[in-house]
């Protein structure tokens, strides 16, 4: 069976809680040739602030995908084409890893499975505001990270493995490691990816690359390097 992302290279991540650039609109980024967007970010996420960015982004022929950080920020948009939903598999809790999917389910009661998906993260970033929500145990080297990729795809079947070092760029050997690790999964990489040689080396190795916070400090000409540079990867 294959998925959309099998055929991806870049995903633009849009955080709802932060201002784009001067003479940015949404619709800039969605024709910056990214292959899908994500909307999501750790805190200050609302239900108001999510459906405003999938408005905006809603006429533009681009796939958008919710990312959402917790069960009450899920908005019902027909402009979205599905949910990307993290689980952290280094996560200090486990509500992060499946209990606030137990109380997701729990609550909703008209669910769309063939909309939604999961995203085994491993975050590495130990400063980045999604490390300190779910308490993450970020002291891995690549061997653990390898591992956790392992278990991610052959133990729970997980179709993406996210490495996460949400602003800041990562080490290439932890990430190269996982991407030796996958074999069946779609290998996302995020991280710090701030122009086309970061774009260009993490593509090496991930199958995908996400690139967020460029878009909100550089805007629309910066995010297309990276486009470029994954496609060139
Ligand atoms: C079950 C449902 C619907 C939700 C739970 C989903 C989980 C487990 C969320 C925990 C992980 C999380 C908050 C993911 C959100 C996306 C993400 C990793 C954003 C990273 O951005 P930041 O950490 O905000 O980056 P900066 O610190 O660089 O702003
Ligand atoms: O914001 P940056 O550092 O580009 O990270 C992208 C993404 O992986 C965040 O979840
Ligand atoms: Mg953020």
């Amino acid at each position: 069976m294959t998925a959309p992302w099998d055929d991806w290279n870049h995903i633009l991540k849009i955080d709802p809680d932060k201002d784009l650039p001067e003479g940015t609109t949404y619709g800039d980024l969605c024709a910056t040739g990214t292959d899908a967007i994500e909307v999501g970010g750790t805190m200050g996420i609302t239900e108001q602030n999510m459906e405003a960015v999938v408005e905006a982004c809603a006429e533009h022929d681009v796939p958008l995908y919710q990312e959402p950080s917790s069960p009450d920020v899920v908005i019902d948009n027909e402009a979205l084409e599905g949910y990307l939903v993290p689980t952290v598999f280094n996560a200090g809790s486990p509500f992060w890893i499946t209990g606030a999917h137990k109380e997701w389910v729990r609550i909703d009661d008209g669910f769309d499975w063939d909309r939604t998906a999961t995203e085994a993260y491993i975050v590495m970033n130990p400063d980045a505001d999604v490390a300190t929500y779910t308490e993450a145990d970020c002291d891995l080297d690549a061997d653990d990270v390898a591992a956790y990729a392992t278990v991610a795809e052959r133990m729970f079947g997980q179709e993406i493995v996210y490495v996460e070092y949400s602003g800041t760029f990562g080490d290439e050997e932890v990430v190269a490691a996982a991407a030796e690790a996958t074999d069946e999964s779609t290998l996302f990489y995020g991280g710090g990816i701030h122009d086309y040689d970061s774009a260009y080396s993490m593509a090496q190795y991930a199958d995908v690359i996400v690139v967020g916070n460029l878009a909100h400090d550089d805007g629309v000409e910066a995010v297309r390097e990276t486009v470029r540079a994954a496609s060139d990867a």
